[in-house]
């Protein structure tokens, strides 16, 4: 247990497993997060990515308790969050909130945007009558959106309009804590710089602590202070944001950096160096969950699990040969194969990266 106050949540050899319940239950087992152990401290915005499948969304709904884990637990200031019941659990939903990737399928559709608002308001018993009523307006202000517009319903407002109301309603609790579920990655490209920098505003103003699940590098690389790294369920390196996009150091972080879309004039189709598709998590390959996938793969990494190890910097890393590609030099990223293809990715990455820093923009 973890008795440093600034971890605010904590997740410890979280698991879940759908399915394969009991003799009538179907025989497959989903392996969605399969021992995710992380520490979110205080104040900082951490992010969860990943490929789809990976089970990002799985986690950050245990960390949040919203489903139940097969096993593993979540402290919460310090407090498990598992042995809570019903009655606790729901007067710390006021301090964890979420907000979701479409924001049109988790606002009610048959009530207005002030009665969507006002709900956590009345039901946690912050408000009543005009100050309430005050509340959902400064809470529409607070999120750039107009008092004028209360009365109005979902559907009246654009995607980036209607994520502002899903935030503003994550808000109305007071929470300490939010986790955004891929928040940016449903909307325009040019909205989600947006509501990117109204979430970086929202966090300094409340002093909140952002989790953000997203499977876009680009999208978290200006948010986030810190990045956990899931594949197939498990978490394959945790880092700092910057050491991370410097110096990839597992080989799948390595390929989702180059998986970036690089906007580039003379790269318009470029060549995704994933390839094929993430496997089953209902049979992950043995070894390392990667192997199958990866460049670098070796008779070991078929045969043992890696262990999640410490590297400099306390960074995190589960690869058997971690050391061994770093060592290898710049051109590891590349080799082998050596595919000029990928070289000229990594260029324009780079490139595109040193760009974004200078403007100092947020998202792509
Ligand atoms: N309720 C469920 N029942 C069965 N399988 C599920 C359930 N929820 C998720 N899964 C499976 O668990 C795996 C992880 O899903 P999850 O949504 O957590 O991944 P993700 O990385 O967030 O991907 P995406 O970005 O596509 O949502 C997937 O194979 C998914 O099909």
């Amino acid at each position: 247990m973890t008795t440093t106050n600034n971890i605010i949540l904590e997740g410890i050899g979280l698991v879940k497993h759908f399915g394969g319940g009991g003799l009538l239950s179907s025989p497959t087992v989903v392996r969605a997060v399969d021992g995710v152990s992380l520490q979110v401290k205080r104040g900082e915005t951490f992010a969860i990515v990943g490929e789809s499948g990976c089970g990002k969304s799985t986690l950050g709904r245990l960390l949040l308790r919203l489903i139940e884990a097969t096993a593993g637990d979540v402290l919460y200031e310090g407090r498990s969050i598992r042995a809570l019941n019903q009655r606790d659990m729901r007067r710390l939903r006021r301090e964890l909130q979420i907000i979701f990737q479409d924001p049109f399928a988790s606002l009610n559709p048959r009530m207005t945007v002030r009665d969507i608002i006002a709900e956590p308001i009345a039901l946690h018993g912050l408000a009543h009558g005009e100050e309430r009523r005050k509340r959902v307006d400064e809470l529409l202000r607070t999120v750039g959106l107009l008092p004028a517009h209360a009365d109005r319903y979902p559907h009246e407002f654009s995607g980036g309009q209607r994520q502002r109301i899903g935030i503003a309603r994550a808000l109305a609790g007071e929470p300490k804590l939010i986790i955004g579920d891929e928040p940016v990655s449903a909307l325009d490209v040019s909205i989600q710089a947006q509501i990117i920098n109204l979430l970086e505003d929202l966090k300094e103003k409340f002093g909140l602590t952002l989790v953000i699940v997203a499977h876009d590098l680009a999208v978290i690389r200006h948010m986030s202070d810190r990045i956990a790294v899931m594949y197939l369920g498990e978490a394959v390196e945790l880092s700092e944001t910057d050491d991370l996009f410097d110096n990839p150091l597992h080989p799948y972080t390595q390929a989702l950096m180059t998986a970036i879309p690089v906007p580039s004039p003379v790269n318009r189709s470029p060549k995704p160096l994933l390839q094929g598709d993430v496997p089953s998590p209902t049979a992950p390959p043995p070894g390392c969950r990667f192997h199958t996938r990866c460049p670098h793969a070796k008779a070991l990494c078929k045969e043992q699990h890696p262990k999640l190890e410490t590297a400099e910097g306390g960074r995190k890393v589960a690869c058997h040969f971690w050391r061994d590609i770093q060592n290898a030099g710049a051109g590891a990223l590349a080799a082998p194969p050596a595919s000029p293809a990928l070289t000229k990715r990594l260029e324009l990455y780079r490139t595109w990266r040193d760009r974004q820093d200078k403007a100092g923009a947020p998202g792509r």
